[in-house]
């Protein structure tokens, strides 16, 4: 298990909030006895600016800058031998985040906590927004389908992904694009259906047979706050029902945690400007509880 990093704050969208988040979880992390020593490497600022309006994607000059600076900043922290914890933030961010660590860690593996399979591709998305899109921008088989003379902003980007490299869990709301991808390439995907079915033991450790069976990857588990329930995560952009409960959360966390070869973490789609005070509270919760058992705490009293 590599030391514990730093936890970076990365603002695609939100301003001070998210910086409140970010206090909170390192001064959570640094005093959870987790034995770590954990290292803030600060927040993350991008300049938020007015960007063209919708080409393929909404927001691409915003977003391919701010992804390019996160993917240099986990870069970094990665080759610092160090488990690097990013908080977003947008899922947009795991463009960077992924990255910045394949760039350092080129044989890791992907774990996909999400209601959303986020690999819609510039033309099949729906709605225009990058945080349904990041995986197609990484992902070798679907370099192809990116029209990436219109967003010179990812002019910085190469794929780093294989399709065999990815496991989702969570699943329960796909667009007819991402359906059509996940199936013509026979993804490993574990919708909450499958979590019911075969229990989520069964379903986090055959995600981790089929993208890591021989235990020798480095993990990067990009953990989308929505993927648990929305009545434990009312605080986030995209809620869908039926979710993860707080325990099957914790769950993912403490066991990818065992494997002892997470490397890199994104905590995303917390979103304090949405919800009730009581949402807000319990969503920045449950992103700390999930966190600090990714890094070693244990639910044993
Ligand atoms: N697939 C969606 C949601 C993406 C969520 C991003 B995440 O996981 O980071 O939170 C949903 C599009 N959907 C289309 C039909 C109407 C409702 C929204 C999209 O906008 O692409
Ligand atoms: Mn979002
Ligand atoms: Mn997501
Ligand atoms: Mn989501």
């Amino acid at each position: 298990m590599k030391n514990i990093l730093g936890i970076s704050v990365l603002n695609v969208v939100s301003t001070v909030p998210q910086i409140i988040i970010s206090t909170t979880v390192s001064s959570t992390v640094t005093t959870a006895n987790t034995g770590h020593n954990v290292e803030d490497r600060g927040d993350l600022n991008f300049d938020v600016f007015k960007d063209d309006p919708r080409n393929y994607v909404l927001n691409p000059k915003a977003v391919g800058a701010a992804t390019k600076k996160v993917s240099k900043a986990v870069e970094q922290a990665v080759r610092d031998n160090k488990l690097t914890v990013t908080l977003g933030g947008d899922h947009s961010i795991s463009i960077g985040t992924i990255h910045g660590h394949a760039r350092a860690e080129p044989n890791l593996c992907l774990l996909w906590i999400d209601a959303h399979a986020d690999i819609n591709t510039p033309l099949t998305t729906p709605s225009g927004n990058i945080h349904g899109t990041p995986l197609s921008f990484l992902v070798n088989q679907l370099k192809d389908t990116i029209p990436w003379a219109a967003l010179p902003s990812f002019d910085w980007l190469q794929p780093c992904l294989n399709i065999t490299d990815i496991a989702f869990v969570g699943l329960r709301d796909l667009d007819p694009g991402e359906r059509y991808i996940l199936q013509k390439f026979n993804i490993t995907s574990f919708s909450i259906h499958e979590v019911d079915r075969f229990g989520i033991h069964e379903v986090i450790a055959r995600s981790l047979e089929a993208v890591n069976p021989k235990g020798d990857r480095p993990i990067h588990m990009s953990f989308d706050i929505d993927s648990v329930d929305p009545a434990a995560t009312g605080a986030t952009g995209t809620p869908v029902p039926g979710g993860l409960t707080f325990r099957e959360g914790m769950f993912i966390a403490e066991h990818v945690y065992r494997t002892g070869l997470l490397s890199a973490l994104d905590l995303v789609e917390v979103n304090p400007e949405v919800g009730s005070r009581q949402d807000k509270v319990n969503t920045v919760m449950t992103a700390v509880e999930v966190l600090t058992a990714c890094l070693g705490k244990k639910r044993e009293g």
